[in-house]
């Protein structure tokens, strides 16, 4: 087998993937192991390591946070505008007064990590990389097909449209999963409205097209990297749904692409991320952005959390591309439409880093 990444000959990359795998131990698992080197497959290549330090220094670029309270008042025409320009221009922002309380924030990451830190011999009968019954724990959604491993591990649950078998979810952040997801579907409804009305659509268009149906939550655990300047948490990608509602604690490292720069998203008691995934960007014929973003390998002591949820297209059969208001002589369609189906099936046998899709079905 061709050695991958570097100079040992006596390096094999997919024997180190397998036997890792095979572990079911995670990346939490190799820390508690009490390593103070990273595995070689876990080394990224010189080249993307080298971006590493491109981080932006100036204040004022930072991705917005926006205040909710009030969004069915007067205020929501101001809401509306400051949604709509943080989607044309980063992609990304922060919602602070979502009517979510702290308490249901702070439970949901607390029982997430708490499934984390299960013994390997307990955590181990959820680990997986076939994902039928809808939960999967496992280290690195693409490992055999990226350059290098990433140093975090994922408990993934399908909420939507088929959730997971009840039962099936683990029994210490079971509760407060469903719960979560509950809470965040009530208020992505309201976040939708705000999208489409920034579009100059019917406020209920997202809604109609079933993309609030469609959900996946994935609660990645980050544990200290004892090497943090040779990996990364995740690399650079786009998500490719809808949008994305993401919780994360408050130890940090996400970072957004904007223009050559690197751009964190400081974590805020109390607030939520939000950003627009690939779907999105192709539905809106590019006047919203879905951009690159990554997590840096965590130098902290303590873990990171974070728990995302997914909106994504509806009906595995379904057609999709520009929304025809948005499409006209002065600016026509910008994609040709896809069936989601093959959309997901090129999307789960890419490595997160190569370029994303809306580069495959753009005209
Ligand atoms: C294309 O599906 C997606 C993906 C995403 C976002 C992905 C990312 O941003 S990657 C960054 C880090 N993320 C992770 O480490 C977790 C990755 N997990 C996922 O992407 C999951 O698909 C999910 C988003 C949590 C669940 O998505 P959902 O659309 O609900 O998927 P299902 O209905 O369960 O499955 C659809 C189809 O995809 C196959 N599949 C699902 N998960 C995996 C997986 N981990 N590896 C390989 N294949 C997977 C699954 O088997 C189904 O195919 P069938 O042929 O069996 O029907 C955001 C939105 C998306 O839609
Ligand atoms: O952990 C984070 O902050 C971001 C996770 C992410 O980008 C993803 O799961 O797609
Ligand atoms: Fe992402």
């Amino acid at each position: 087998m061709a050695v991958k990444g570097g100079a040992h000959q006596d390096y094999n990359h997919l024997d180190e993937l397998k036997k890792f795998d095979d572990s079911k131990m995670g990346v939490k698992g190799l820390v508690d192991s009490g390593l103070t080197s990273i595995p070689r497959m876990f080394v990224h290549p010189t080249e993307t390591l080298s971006d590493l330090k491109s981080v932006a220094r100036s204040a004022s670029q930072v991705i917005p946070t926006i205040d909710l309270s009030g969004v069915d008042s007067d205020r929501r025409p101001a809401i509306v505008e400051q949604v709509s320009h943080a989607c044309r221009k980063l992609g990304f922002f922060q919602i602070v007064n979502h009517g979510l309380p702290l308490e249901v924030l702070n439970r949901t990451i607390a029982a997430v990590k708490a499934f984390h830190e299960l013994p390997t011999e307990v955590k181990n009968q959820w680990y997986r990389r076939e994902t039928s019954t809808g939960v999967a724990f496992f280290s690195n959604v693409d490992m055999y097909k990226a350059k290098a491993a990433s140093w975090r591990d994922t408990l993934q649950v399908r909420l939507g449209p088929v959730p997971s078998v009840v039962d099936d979810i683990p029994e210490i952040c079971r509760n407060e999963i469903l719960e979560w997801s509950r809470q965040a579907s009530q208020l992505v409804e309201i976040l939708m409205e705000l999208l489409c009305e920034g579009l100059g659509l019917n406020a209920g268009k997202l809604k109609e097209m079933t993309f609030l149906e469609s959900k996946g939550l994935v609660g990645h655990y980050y544990p200290h990297c004892p090497q943090p300047d040779l990996t990364f948490g995740i690399t650079s990608h786009t998500d490719p749904g809808v949008l994305t509602l993401l919780l994360q604690d408050q130890i940090g490292g996400l970072q957004v692409k904007h223009g050559e720069e690197w751009v964190e998203v400081k974590p805020i008691p109390g607030a939520l991320v939000i950003n627009i995934g690939d779907i999105l960007q192709i539905l809106s014929n590019d006047e919203y952005k879905s951009v690159d973003h990554r997590v840096l390998a965590n130098p902290s002591p303590d873990p990171r959390v974070s728990i995302a949820i997914f909106f994504t297209a509806g009906k595995r059969d379904g057609l999709y591309g520009p929304f025809p208001e948005l499409v006209s002589p002065e600016k026509p369609a910008l994609y040709r439409q896809f069936v989601l189906n093959d959309y997901i099936t090129r999307f789960f046998t890419k490595d997160l880093a190569d370029k994303t899709l809306t580069n495959y079905y753009r005209i």
